[in-house]
């Protein structure tokens, strides 16, 4: 198999030296460019795949100069909301073929653990069978965005499981919360966001029953945990051209 050629955008922070340092250990990848955010894209120093690791903000357009360039790129970065997603489809569609001839791919991976999508997979799957579910995601303080992508996307996939059954609202009598104690909604699922020193990435999904409780957790207690999803993902994008959400759907665990 052919070596593939990697960039790593958003190279100095947490989850970017993780990625660099993951990429130069394994076989078969070569790290070429590796960019902070002062530094000019360019073409990337001709890699075939980028690794976009940095903040909401700059991910739509660091995505865009690869997408013009027919550079495959693996987003880890999260912000992507359902506007942002459906400007790149479009511009997906009307992008150069990549440098192997084929169609660009993007993935946009809100969570590269794989205990992590195997959570989403499992509340998606118990979705229907509860009438209350509330989402708790947890993580270190330095983080820019709430609620974090991987809890948005659980929301997402509860919310469409729930209305797929024909579930009726979830049950909450709340007619007063002047200070948003009650937290975000998205899609009609509640989601709690809590920031606390000495946590890395945590998430907790709560189904409640008349007389019973399932809870599923997930923790990342270090950011190796992502590599081999990372490494997973650069090695299949070439092979998924246009736009994918989630690193379920390359690994088979949707
Ligand atoms: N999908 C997943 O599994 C995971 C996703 N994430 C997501 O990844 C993203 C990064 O997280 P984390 O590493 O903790 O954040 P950090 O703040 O540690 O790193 C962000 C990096 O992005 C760089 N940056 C900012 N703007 C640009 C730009 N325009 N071009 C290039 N680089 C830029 C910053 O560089 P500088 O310091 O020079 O400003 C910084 O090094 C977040 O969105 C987070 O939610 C995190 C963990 C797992
Ligand atoms: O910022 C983080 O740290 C993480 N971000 C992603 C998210 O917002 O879901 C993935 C993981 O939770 C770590």
């Amino acid at each position: 198999m052919a070596e593939i050629k990697v960039a790593v955008i958003g190279a100095s922070g947490r989850m970017g030296s993780e990625a660099v340092r993951a990429v130069e250990a394994a076989e078969g990848l070569r790290l070429v460019g590796a960019y902070g955010s002062g530094d000019e894209l360019g073409d990337l120093a001709g890699a075939d795949v980028a690794v976009e690791l940095t903040v909401p903000a700059a991910s739509p357009g660091n995505v865009a100069h690869c997408v013009e360039r027919g550079i495959h790129v693996v987003v880890g970065t999260t912000g992507w909301d359902e506007p942002r997603i459906a400007a790149l489809r479009g511009q997906l569609d009307a992008a150069p073929p990549s440098s192997s001839g084929t169609g660009v791919g993007v993935l946009i991976a809100p969570n590269f653990a794989i205990g992590a999508l195997l959570m989403m997979s499992f509340a998606a799957k118990a979705a229907p069978y509860f009438e209350s579910v509330e989402v708790i995601e947890l993580h270190h303080p330095n983080k820019v965005d709430a609620p974090s992508g991987t809890a948005a996307r659980t929301a997402g996939l509860i919310g469409a499981a729930r209305d797929h059954a024909g579930l009726p609202p979830v049950p909450d009598a709340t007619t007063h919360d002047p200070d948003g104690a009650r937290g975000a909604q998205l899609g009609g699922i509640r989601v709690h966001s809590v920031r606390l020193r000495g946590l890395v990435a945590h998430q907790e999904v709560l189904f409640g029953n008349a007389g019973e409780q399932l809870t599923i957790r997930h923790d990342s207690f270090e950011r190796a945990s992502f590599m081999p999803g990372v490494i997973a993902a650069v090695r299949a994008v070439a092979d998924h051209p246009g736009l994918t959400v989630g690193l379920e759907k390359y690994l088979g665990l949707d």
